[in-house]
């Protein structure tokens, strides 16, 4: 349904994205996450056609996005700063939306209205930030978009708003098929309503995965031993971290979970539990393994 190919970005002189390819399934919902300036951003601006790739291409709905206005009627985007013609009032730019989309659903802008609660007769200069994005959210949920892209659609929205926009995401995806591509930093919204992961590192995909096998393969082990770690346990390939206090090591394995407990087991441990990690605690270590680690500072 979105799919990226071979894809190089400049800005400014600087390769911004090297080589990206990206693979959105239909009915999906996909995260995109990275450190701020990995390059989130310019990669939907790509995929919406709103910065050209210097090589590479983008298909949304099996269709090159290049200018293809049959295909970005059916698409939704939400930016990371909402620009709306500012001198519009909230109406006028429902109205301008009502024209020109040809799939826009007015029951569902009803129903969008409703929860949303933006007075229409505002000027959308006098809305605040979050406002604006339910705005957002609003026209581009009422155009029954095929693919939604959303970046960073949460941040400033309070609390209640935020649940109710996921809710409606999940809700998208269930009942009109939308594929769905989201960057955030809130880890935690993603792991409720993602299925895939991306994470993007200094321009380029790190990895690319199905929520279920990341964190199947990304876990912590605690294990002790009677007379200390074995040595070619601690040196394990796949270990990307391991910490001890006392007899117990806290290890986080990257892969080969299955190989590394039977490595365990061999030695009798006299503790052995597996723990799942959080999406936001797998990013963390997942990103020190490519060194991005922060020093401990004391200001
Ligand atoms: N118009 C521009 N001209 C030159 N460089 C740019 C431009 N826009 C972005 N960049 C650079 O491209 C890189 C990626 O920026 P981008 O906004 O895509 O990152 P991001 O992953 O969305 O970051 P964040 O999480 O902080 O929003 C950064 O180094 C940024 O400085």
């Amino acid at each position: 349904m979105i799919r990226v190919l071979n894809l190089d970005k400049y800005l400014g002189g600087d390769k911004i994205l090297d080589n990206v390819n990206v693979n959105v399934e239909k009915s999906s919902i996909y995260g995109l996450i990275g450190p701020n300036g990995a390059g989130k951003t310019t990669l939907l601006k790509n995929i919406v056609d709103i910065y050209r790739p210097e090589k590479g291409e983008v298909l949304v709905l099996g269709e090159n996005i290049k200018d293809n206005k049959k295909i970005k009627s059916q698409l939704g985007y939400i930016a990371d700063y909402q620009y709306f013609y500012s001198n519009f009032k909230v109406e006028q730019m429902v109205d301008f939306y009502r024209n020109t989309y040809p799939l826009w659903e007015e029951k569902k802008y009803i129903k969008l209205k409703r929860i949303f609660k933006l007075d229409e007769k505002k000027k959308i200069s006098s809305l605040s930030k979050g406002m604006k994005t339910q705005l957002s959210l609003m026209l581009n949920l009422s155009i029954s978009p095929k693919v939604l892209i959303l970046d960073e659609p949460t941040s400033g929205l309070d609390p209640v708003i935020k649940r109710k926009v996921l809710d409606i995401i999940i809700d998208e995806v269930s009942t009109n098929e939308t594929t769905v591509l989201i960057s955030s930093h809130h880890l935690g919204e993603l792991e409720r309503i993602c299925d895939h992961i991306g994470i993007i590192h200094e321009g380029k995909i790190l990895l690319e995965d199905s929520i279920e096998k990341l964190k199947s393969n990304v876990r912590k082990v605690q294990v002790a031993f009677k007379d200390g770690i074995p040595e070619d346990i601690k040196n394990n390939r796949d270990i990307l971290k391991i910490e001890s206090r006392g007899r117990v090591y806290e290890i986080i394995v990257n892969d080969h979970m299955d190989e590394f407990i039977s490595q365990i087991k061999q030695y009798n441990p006299i503790l052995l539990e597996t723990i799942d990690m959080s999406l936001e605690e797998i990013f963390i270590y997942k990103m020190g393994g490519v060194g991005y680690v922060f020093e401990d500072i004391t200001l």
